[in-house]
């Protein structure tokens, strides 16, 4: 279980984050909403270490988060943090590299078995650039998940989605969350109430 206790987190004199506490299981979607500028990206990336809160705590089964269990929290950024000089499989296959979590080959069969499972295996050489917006959320999904977290944070992942690839986006959240915590930060009403088990209002 993942859970924040009292999170509070300033940029000098605005206060953004007061005292902000939740919740998370595997098996479960957790929303994260609010108006704009209330802080949620502020939130998620202090879930996942890119910002210190300034006081509160984050555990993860009882232990605190920090940079030797921060891995175990993955976060799905928008489509464009894909590295764009390089294809698929070595977009995918770049970070359990460095976190040395498979031996190559193992790694290329586990990179293989979700492009098959998320329907992108012909696009194995492709570069993002040739890739559609849902078809490069699906690369990033593919890229967190082979890091195995126990949490999955997804930044307003319906953004430059058509319908289609919500559905779809759906269907895959729908089917990782058995084995993960999900938290989504979106505006997206619609898909929040579809996707969500539980909320959270920030502002
Ligand atoms: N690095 C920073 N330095 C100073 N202020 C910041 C910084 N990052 C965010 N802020 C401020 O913190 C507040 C919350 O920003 P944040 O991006 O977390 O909001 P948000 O709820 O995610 O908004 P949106 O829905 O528009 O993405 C805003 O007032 C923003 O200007």
């Amino acid at each position: 279980m993942f859970k924040a206790e009292k999170i509070s987190k300033s940029y000098g004199e605005t206060k953004v984050l007061e005292n902000i506490s939740f919740q998370v299981d595997r098996n479960e979607v957790l929303a994260i909403t609010g108006p704009s500028g209330v802080g949620k990206t502020t939130l998620l990336k202090c879930i996942v270490r890119l910002e210190k809160e300034d006081s509160g705590s984050f555990t993860l089964d009882g232990i605190p988060v920090d940079e030797k269990n921060r891995i175990r929290i993955g976060l799905v950024f928008q489509s464009s943090s894909l590295f764009q000089h390089l294809n698929v499989l070595d977009n995918l296959l770049i970070a359990p590299k460095y976190h040395k979590l498979y031996s190559p080959e193992e790694a290329r069969q586990k990179a293989e078995q979700y492009l098959q499972d998320f329907g992108l295996l012909d696009k194995q050489k492709s570069f993002p650039s040739e890739l559609s917006g849902g078809q490069r959320q699906r690369v990033a999904i593919i890229r967190a998940l082979l890091l195995q977290p126990d949490v999955l944070c997804f930044d307003e992942p319906t953004s430059s989605l058509d319908a289609e690839n919500k559905n779809l986006l759906m269907e895959i959240i729908g089917r990782i969350k058995k084995d993960q915590a999900i938290i989504v930060v979106s505006h997206d009403e619609d898909f929040i109430n579809r996707i969500a088990d539980r909320r959270i209002a920030l502002g």
